[in-house]
Formats: C-alpha cells, structure tokens, sequence
C-alpha cells in the first residue's frame, strides 16, 4: 500500500509526533501541513492570522494539503483541516484517513505543556481547556465523518503507532 496517510484530529492530538513515528514505520515520507505552510509563506501561522485572518490561513492550507499529497507519504495536518468541506472531500478520496482521538484533558494538559504558540494562536479567546472543549464539540463529528479509522491518541506514541499499523493491515485483510 503506498496511498497517503492523513492524520487528523484536534491541536494537540499528536499528528505531527505520530507522524514522524509512522513515517519511520512504514517507510513513508513524511510531511506536515503547518510546517511546509509556514515554510512556503515566510511567516508564522499567528502572523498569517494576524495579516490575512483566518481565512487567508484556510486558503493556504487547502492548496499546502493538495499540493503535498503524494504516494508514500503520511501527512500531518492542522487541527482544523476538516472545516472545509473540500479539504474532508479530497482526504478521503485521496488516502486513507486517520482521526487520532484524545478527550479533552489530555490535549489541554499537553497544549498546556508545549504552547507553540506561533502555530497556534488563539481560536476563541478563552483559556486552554474551555477553547479545546469548545473546538472538540464543534468538530467531533467532522473528524468522524472524514476519518477511515479513529485510534486512541491518549496512549504513548508506540501505541498509538502500533494502533494505526493495525488499522492498516486489517483494512488490507479485508
Ligand atoms: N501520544 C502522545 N503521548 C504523549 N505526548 C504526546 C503524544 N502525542 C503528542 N504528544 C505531545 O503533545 C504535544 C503536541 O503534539 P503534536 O505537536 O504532535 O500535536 P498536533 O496534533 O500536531 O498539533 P497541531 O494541530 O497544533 O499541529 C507535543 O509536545 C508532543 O510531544
Ligand atoms: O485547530 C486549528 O484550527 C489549528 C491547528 C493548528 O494545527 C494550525 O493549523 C492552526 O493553528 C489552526
Ligand atoms: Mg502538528
């Protein structure tokens, strides 16, 4: 199987630390949204924000994801790659997709941790476990509806690794 993988899910969820992982895994190359985003732009994603609001950041993110989407490569994407319709769209016709899953503690507690605060400013204005809290009950089922297959995202990085690879060869067996 060399379809892409792409990974999806919340800030904080794991795509860019479990990808990496996967990449090594599988043999796949690895690519991140964000990173190749904020790259391409000479600018932080809080700077696009600032500059273009968030809709100038959605537009770029649509045309990083199509334009890094190859055969044997896992894709890490932004926590809100899901929102637009086309980009749910291209994901599911274009690989196979993964909804790393966390509950909201878990990602509030990292995200507490690891701020990053350049690749992800503020969505709502509210403190960290109210804005995740939020956010997850705005796009919980957008995350179900793309994904191919949901995994645990609260284990440890090996498990969660371990989690996809099943995933992976279940679906191939079938
Ligand atoms: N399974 C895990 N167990 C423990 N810590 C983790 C796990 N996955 C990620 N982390 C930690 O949580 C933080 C956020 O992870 P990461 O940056 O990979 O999230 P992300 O989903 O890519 O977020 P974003 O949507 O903002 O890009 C990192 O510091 C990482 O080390
Ligand atoms: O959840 C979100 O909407 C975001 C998540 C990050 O990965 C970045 O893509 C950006 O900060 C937006
Ligand atoms: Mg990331």
């Amino acid at each position: 199987m060399t379809q892409p993988i792409f990974l999806i899910g919340a800030r904080g969820c794991g795509k860019t630390t479990i990808g990496q992982r996967l990449t090594h895994a599988c043999n796949f190359h690895f690519v991140d949204t964000d990173q190749v985003l904020q790259q391409r732009a000479g600018m932080t994603v809080a700077d696009i924000v600032v500059r273009e609001g968030w809709a100038g950041f959605r537009a770029r993110e649509t045309q990083t994801l199509q334009s890094v989407t190859q055969p044997g490569t896992v894709v890490a994407t932004g926590g809100g790659i899901i929102l637009a319709e086309v980009n749910r769209d291209f994901m599911r016709q274009n690989g196979v997709v993964i909804y790393l899953n966390a509950p909201v503690s878990v990602l509030a507690g990292r995200l507490e941790a690891f701020p990053e605060a350049s690749q992800r400013p503020t969505l709502t204005g509210k403190p960290i476990t109210e804005e995740v809290a939020d956010i997850l009950t705005q796009r919980d089922a957008l995350y179900r509806q793309t994904a191919h297959h949901i995994v645990d995202a609260s284990a440890c990085p090996d498990d969660v690794v371990a989690q996809i690879l099943t995933e992976l060869r279940l679906a191939r067996a079938s």
